[in-house]
């Protein structure tokens, strides 16, 4: 066969391809003797299969709204929860009891429990740091509460003013006496993976501070990367961590903000796991004031695409879910965080 121009080419292209997959050869070997050369510190994982039903937690009323700066109108608020319970969530976190000293954007607390337009079937749990804040939310009918601790000394300081063991013997009375008056107590730990103030947090403070939470009572705890540092890395740890030390995965829940945008990579490593409870809210509204460069958390409608997508169920209709994201972006007058809100090109 004569030697012409193609040839001629497809001998350069061919080399080309000898040289690429040399380089990648020697690219993938270097990698290989690295990684051979790391330190294995994975801890054993086991993955279950998938849930078949998620139940969210939407926080958007409560973890959303706390860090807004300007003071979102009472009939608003109201409004945007019972969108939300319309959507068929079935647990809608409202307010917080909280001092308004510290947090003045809940200092509404108890017109907002009262004013909401309560449905058979869905929890409106709110956030109570102490005795004080339990009275105030018993007498505005209070059916479920939430304390929150945290793995982090610093953290736990800052955000409400004493340490994690004063706290959590000042929980331990609050959900005894919650649980006497037939209040159910949900339970948080903050910085499970990392800390504003003290950066990474170790699992096995984790696992302490939960396991202290369900010892006292809390039906369930939610695990809050509160500054959204996690990845599925060090998301399995920790949550590995807790399983070893015993606590049943059935009463764990996840709740991560978006910092870094790892939280639905968070997510799904933890369904892995067995978690079938978790927060959100719409709209990607939230952050702690008192967590420096926090972002929103993960957003409802986000997550509920995700989960729709894998064929799990959540018993949320996501266009009513969207109706009360755009609500509640148009009366704070900012855009959604979410990324399914923006590409359905909603209005905010
Ligand atoms: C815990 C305290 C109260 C301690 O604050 P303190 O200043 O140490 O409290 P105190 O007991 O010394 O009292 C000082 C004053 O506050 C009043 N007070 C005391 N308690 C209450 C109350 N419940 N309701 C109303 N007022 C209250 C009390 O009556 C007194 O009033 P004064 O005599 O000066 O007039 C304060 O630090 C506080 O309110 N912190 C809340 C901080 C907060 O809400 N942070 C955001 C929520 S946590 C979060 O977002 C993380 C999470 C849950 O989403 C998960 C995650 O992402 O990781």
């Amino acid at each position: 066969m004569a030697w012409t121009a193609t040839n001629s080419g497809n001998l350069a292209h061919f080399s080309r391809v000898l040289l690429m997959n040399k380089n990648l050869t020697l690219i993938l070997r270097n990698l290989s003797s690295a990684a051979a050369a790391a330190p294995i510190s994975r801890p054993p994982v086991s993955l279950v299969s998938l849930p078949r039903r998620v139940r969210i937690v939407e926080v958007g009323p409560r973890d959303g709204l706390q860090n807004e700066k300007t003071i979102v109108p009472t009939p608003v608020k109201i409004e945007f929860i019972n969108r939300l319970t319309r959507s068929g969530l079935k647990t809608v976190e409202c307010t917080s009891f909280v001092s308004p000293k510290w947090v003045p954007q809940m200092a509404d607390h108890s017109e907002v429990l009262k004013g909401i337009a309560k449905v058979p079937g869905v929890s409106y749990p709110v956030l109570v740091p102490n005795l004080k804040g339990l009275e105030s939310a018993l007498a505005a009918g209070v059916e479920e509460i939430a304390i929150f601790g945290a793995a982090s000394e610093s953290f736990s300081r800052k955000n409400i003013n004493c340490s994690i063991s004063e706290s959590l013997a000042r929980f331990g009375a609050v959900a005894q006496a919650a649980r006497e008056k037939g209040v159910r107590v949900r339970g948080y730990v903050s910085c499970v993976v990392g800390c504003p103030y003290e950066g990474p947090i170790a699992p096995a403070a984790v696992a302490r501070v939960t396991k202290t939470l369900l010892d006292m009572g809390c039906y369930e705890v939610s695990l809050g990367d509160t500054i959204g540092v996690g990845t599925p890395g060090t998301f399995r740890a920790m949550l590995q961590a807790v399983l070893d030390a015993h606590v049943p995965v059935h009463v764990l829940a996840v709740h991560c903000h978006d910092t870094y945008g790892q939280a639905l990579a968070n997510i799904l490593t933890s369904l892995q796991m067995g978690v079938t409870v978790v927060d959100s809210a719409a709209a990607g509204l939230g952050g702690c004031p008192y967590a420096r460069g926090a972002s929103g958390n993960v957003s409802t409608e986000d997550l509920v695409y995700m989960l729709r997508g894998m064929g799990i169920e959540t018993g949320v209709d996501l266009d009513l879910l969207l109706d009360a994201a755009d609500y509640i972006c148009a009366q704070i007058d900012r855009p959604t965080n979410s990324k399914v809100g923006r590409a359905l090109c909603r209005k905010s």
